[in-house]
């Protein structure tokens, strides 16, 4: 549906993207996720056409649209701060694009209409100018407008981060509905991790204008690709070579001591883990807890390790700061990377591909 090809973009000596490939299938909804100014907008604003790539091309829908402008390419955008014509109404707002394709007027009324109610405004609402409606609103409003003419492609760059946490939240089911309802092939920006992880199909993970990973939000939580991946999506702590050489001992397993070891805060407990066939148990001293209702997180010093536990309240009484403790990890749950080149150890060549 979406492929670009070898993209490169410079502003002016900066090279804010050097190579860039991604393949977007037919109504997926992709994610583009990475820290600011890693060079998501601008390869969104490539897609879109705003940008031209000063190398490789731009398809969709197995057409070249490299060369095409913007308004040629059937694609929607919805920007950040929604980009709305504030001194027009909602409903002006929502029939600009077709006014401008000169729909007849009976017509634009009725996708007007159908449009704003797919996405929750009202019919007094629609009558209402822009700058009297809250952030969420004018965000439908955005969506709406872009939706009106039916594009092959939905643009969004980061459109729900001007809204609160609650808001944020009630509006990434909604698009997502929305999304799903109109089978839309969906391209979205955004820094915010959990958002990526529950919104999409499929998420590129972007560090300094380079694809890290490609995947699943399961995939790339699980099996992150590469050290910057581990780090930039979910918790997770840093291991130490003697811990590793501890788990080695106890396990049996042949975990390289070399690489840089990371292991998520839910994968390690405080309690032997019901069929944790290969879990053991190394010694450790808390070094803090900190209650948070459903859980508490930990912090425990172990084999020169400082573990980041998050532990669920289950009103078992739950070791104190101070305390000795044991914590019970599975080798298999160890991230591994290769401290030069950052790239993930396969888990069968971890006992020979140490570095
Ligand atoms: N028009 C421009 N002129 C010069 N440099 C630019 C321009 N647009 C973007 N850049 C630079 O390109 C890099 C990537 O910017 P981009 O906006 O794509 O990042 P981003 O990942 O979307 O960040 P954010 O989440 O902060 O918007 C940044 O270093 C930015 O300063």
């Amino acid at each position: 549906m979406i492929r670009l090809d070898n993209i490169e973009v410079t502003f002016g000596d900066f090279v804010a993207i050097p190579n860039l490939d991604l393949h977007v299938k037919p109504g997926e909804f992709f994610t583009l996720l990475g820290p600011s100014g890693c060079g998501k907008t601008t390869a969104l604003r490539t897609l879109a056409g705003f940008i031209e790539p000063s190398a490789g091309t731009v398809h969709v829908d197995g057409k070249n649209v490299t060369r095409l402008p913007s308004d040629k390419r059937q694609v929607g955008m919805v920007f950040q701060n929604y980009a709305l014509f504030p001194s027009m109404s909602v409903w002006e707002n929502i029939a600009f694009g077709l006014r401008v394709r000169k729909e007849k007027s009976a017509e634009t009324d009725h996708l007007v209409r159908d449009i704003a109610r797919r996405v929750e405004l009202s019919d007094d609402q629609l009558h209402k100018n822009v700058a009297e409606l809250s952030g969420g609103q004018q965000q439908r409003v955005a969506v709406a407008r872009a939706l009106v003419l039916r594009p092959k492609i939905l643009l969004l760059d980061e459109p729900l981060s001007n809204l609160d946490a609650k808001l944020r939240h009630q509006l990434r089911q909604q698009l997502k509905d929305l999304q799903s309802e109109f089978g839309i092939t969906t391209v979205y920006v955004t820094h915010d991790q959990d958002e990526a992880l529950a919104m999409s199909d499929r998420v590129a993970v972007f560090n300094k204008g380079v694809v890290e990973q490609v995947g699943t939000p399961q995939s790339i939580y699980d099996d992150a690709a590469t050290e910057f991946v581990c780090n930039f999506i979910g918790d997770s702590s840093p291991l130490t070579p003697e811990f590793i050489t501890e788990l080695n001992r106890l396990s049996g397993a042949g975990l390289s001591t070399a690489a840089n070891s990371y292991l998520r805060v839910e994968k390690a407990s405080l309690t032997q883990p019901p069929n944790g066939g290969t879990a053991v148990g190394l010694s450790g001293q808390v070094v803090s807890r900190t209650y948070h209702g459903l859980h508490s997180r930990y912090i425990v010093r172990s084999h020169g390790a400082d573990l980041r536990l998050l532990v669920k309240e289950d009103g078992v009484a739950q070791p104190a700061a101070g305390s000795q403790t044991t914590v019970y990890v599975q080798p298999g749950h160890v991230l591994q990377y290769h401290p030069d080149t950052g790239k993930a150890l396969e888990k069968q060549d971890q006992a020979v591909a140490a570095p």
